[in-house]
């Protein structure tokens, strides 16, 4: 299992449409290689309608690995124990953090999301998690309800957790560089990346994490 990176551009599967109009796996695999070869440090597999999960988790993983690259599974921990994936992203009403931990051993890299809420981290730190999410921080077309976090929230984080930590939600090149400024090290994203060509938009990012 790989190592959750230290800093930079968490990119997360964006799969729309219909069963008929979704993208294959094949083009869904191309996407993602494309994001990493702009710079994508981690990515996450986020389906909430898939048709063959098993398939194209265990595709996904065969194409991060090339490059050395943790695949993470959105939501399903039995997903990605089937599938070998290096760890798992837990929301509120997704596994408990230590039943997670149990169920896929020390190695594996779970992530929690904590929405606004720093007792969420702290537990979450406490109980295991190999890193902490915030966000949203911008509107986001991708989840258009999530609930809005503070940049001060991040501030908070960042003088007292120990892992590291990822904001989420409407980020692009443009707004990016103030989350990081306050304290998140990863910055996690839909839209930005894949709503245009992965490995350009991964690009674009990339002058954020420098210095
Ligand atoms: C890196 C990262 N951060 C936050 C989320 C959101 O997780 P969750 O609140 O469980 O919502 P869904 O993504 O499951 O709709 C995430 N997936 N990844
Ligand atoms: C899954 C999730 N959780 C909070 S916002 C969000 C979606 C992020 O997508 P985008 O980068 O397109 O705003
Ligand atoms: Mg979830």
């Amino acid at each position: 299992m790989k190592p959750f990176p230290s800093r930079g551009l968490y990119a997360i599967t964006q799969i729309q449409g219909s069963q008929t109009e979704r993208p294959s796996i094949e083009s869904l695999c191309e996407a993602v290689d494309a994001a990493i070869r702009g710079g994508a440090v981690v990515i996450q597999y986020r389906d909430k309608n898939p048709t063959d999960a098993p398939f194209a988790a265990r595709e996904l993983v065969k194409t991060c690995h090339q490059y050395n690259i943790p695949l993470i599974i959105n939501d399903d921990v039995e997903l990605a124990a089937l599938v070998n994936a290096d760890g798992v992203h837990l929301g509120k009403d997704d596994n408990e953090i230590a039943a997670t931990r149990k169920r896929l051993g020390n190695a594996a890299i779970i992530g929690v999301s904590c929405y606004n809420s720093m007792e969420r981290a702290l537990a979450a730190q406490s109980l295991g998690a190999s890193y902490v999410a915030f966000g949203r921080f911008f509107p986001s077309s991708s989840k258009p309800l999530a609930a809005p976090a503070d940049m001060e929230t991040l501030r908070k984080a960042k003088s007292v957790l120990q892992i590291p930590i990822v904001a989420i939600g409407g980020i692009l090149p443009e707004n990016g560089g103030q989350l990081l400024a306050a304290g998140a090290d990863l910055l996690a994203v839909i839209g930005g990346v894949f709503n245009q060509n992965p490995e350009l938009a991964a690009l674009a990012y990339q002058p954020l994490f420098k210095g």
